[in-house]
């Protein structure tokens, strides 16, 4: 048989454990698939002595993580987290190497991963990094590989495990957030820092990295117009439901006449879309191709087993010599990114406001949405006799979004809101 290819890991967390499980618990059927036994030869983390519930006595204890790029491996796996700091220096180190390099790490290479990809052209060596995006759905080996064919028009979906858990919690048991987000931090779905999670940052990360192996862009983090789920609150689910809709955290992009949209924000999603049906830390992903359709890839989006098939199933494709560039296309083919102004893009939109107890607020609110040209399609309007206040939802027909920014603009500061008003896109 082929020599082992020999695996230096970095993060011993859920996802770093969850690696060690995989490949002692599915050895033999890995070692056949990939033709030679993959074998963990030195790990890092922070704490040596912590309990992780799996064995690691076998392995080289490493201090220094970025000093695993110089210990005897083929392959380097980094499952720290974090922009910069370790991860970064280890991944930079171990690319100059001239060896192989497997990450989960999507903020790292939502910011880094051109630099990233050009050292592993360079090098000649596979970067690889499937469980980045959506965890355990082989998205990213869909695109790059089964759609390979295909000009791609739109890419979209749910692309965090935590809000979608916390949203379809809130949904199915009307539980309040903060309990919600303490359950899917213990389930080990969060990030670190949750608030990449609930702000959106998470997801546009992973957008960024899906948006360049659709569209053969150069990676464009800053490009993603980006809101999270804070600002939903339990009245705007019951709202959405009794209009016929869920609320979801939607990633889009989408090539348009003057550049590619990137964005990720709260949506709402009508229940007769697949993604409305997407619940608990459950990603999707859709991907509309020229010729190949409708493309739907979902499964579980965060967590350790998910997390880590992914990763290993990267080992493996290296333990194959099946690899080719990072993205879909060398890096000098990736084009310069274009971003598409979002203000252009026409949709329909849901808004919500709380409405001081005066004569005259639904005329002033009607008022500014026809100044900038935004049209009505449905208002509901619910009293709150225990404040005064009236709650009112609006739906609108189809428009630019800068018209409904406008129309929020110039009910700004109006005596009539007791409360900043919010919007939120409503997916076609
Ligand atoms: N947890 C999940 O469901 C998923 C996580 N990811 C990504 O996988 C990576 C790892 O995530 P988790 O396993 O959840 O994190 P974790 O927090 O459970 O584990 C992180 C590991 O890195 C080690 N570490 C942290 N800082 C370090 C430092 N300065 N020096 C050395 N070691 C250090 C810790 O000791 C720990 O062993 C992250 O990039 C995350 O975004 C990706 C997909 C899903
Ligand atoms: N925090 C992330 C983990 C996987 O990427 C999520 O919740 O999706
Ligand atoms: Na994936």
């Amino acid at each position: 048989m082929t020599a082992a290819l020999r695996v230096a890991l970095a993060g011993l967390g859920t996802v770093g454990g969850g690696v060690i499980r995989v490949l002692q618990q599915n050895r033999e059927l890995i070692t056949r698939r990939a033709g030679r036994p993959i074998e963990i030869v030195a790990v890092s983390a922070r704490d040596r002595s912590k309990d992780r519930g799996v064995d690691i006595s076998g392995f080289e204890w490493v201090d220094d993580t970025s000093a695993l790029a110089a210990c005897d491996a083929d392959v380097v796996v980094e499952l720290v987290g974090g922009a910069d700091g370790p991860a970064l220096a280890l991944a930079r180190a171990t690319l100059a190497a001239g060896k192989g390099f497997v990450t989960a790490n999507k903020a790292m290479l939502a910011h880094h991963g051109l630099e990233l990809a050009n050292a592993a052209e360079g090098a000649k060596v596979p970067l690889k990094f499937e469980a980045a995006v959506a965890g355990g759905i082989p998205v990213i080996k869909g695109l790059r590989e089964g759609a390979a064919a295909n000009a791609i028009d739109r890419v979209y979906g749910i692309l965090n495990g935590t809000c979608n858990f916390i949203l379809s919690k809130m949904e199915a048991e009307g539980r309040d957030f903060a309990d919600v987000l303490a359950e899917a931090q213990a389930l080990g779905y969060a990030e670190s820092d949750p608030s990449f999670d609930i702000d959106g940052v998470d997801a546009a990360h992973k957008l960024s990295i899906l948006s360049s192996v659709a569209f053969g862009m150069k990676p464009a983090f800053g490009d993603v117009a980006v809101s999270g789920i804070r600002d939903v609150i339990a009245a705007d689910i019951a709202e959405a439901a009794a209009l016929g809709y869920r609320v979801r955290l939607v990633g889009v992009a989408e090539a348009g006449a003057s550049g590619l949209f990137q964005r990720v924000h709260a949506h709402l999603v009508p229940t007769h879309h697949p993604l409305a049906h997407v619940t608990g830390s459950t990603n999707a992903v859709v991907v509309d191709g020229n010729y190949v359709g409708r493309l739907l890839f979902q499964g579980a989006g965060a967590g350790d087993g998910p997390t880590a098939s992914a990763v290993v199933a990267d080992l493996i494709d290296i333990a194959r010599g099946e690899f080719g560039p990072a993205y879909a296309m060398p890096v000098a083919s990736l084009a310069e990114a274009s971003p598409a102004p979002t203000g252009e893009r026409r949709g329909r939109a849901y808004l919500r406001f709380t409405l001081a107890d005066r004569v005259g607020v639904l005329a002033e609110i009607a008022a500014a949405m026809r100044d900038a040209g935004v049209s009505i399609e449905s208002l509901i309007q619910r009293a709150a006799p225990e404040d005064g206040t009236a709650l009112v939802v609006i739906v609108t027909h189809e428009a630019p979004e800068s018209h409904v920014e406008a129309a929020l603009e110039r009910l700004r500061g109006s005596q009539s809101l007791a409360g900043e008003p919010f919007w939120m896109h409503i997916l076609d």
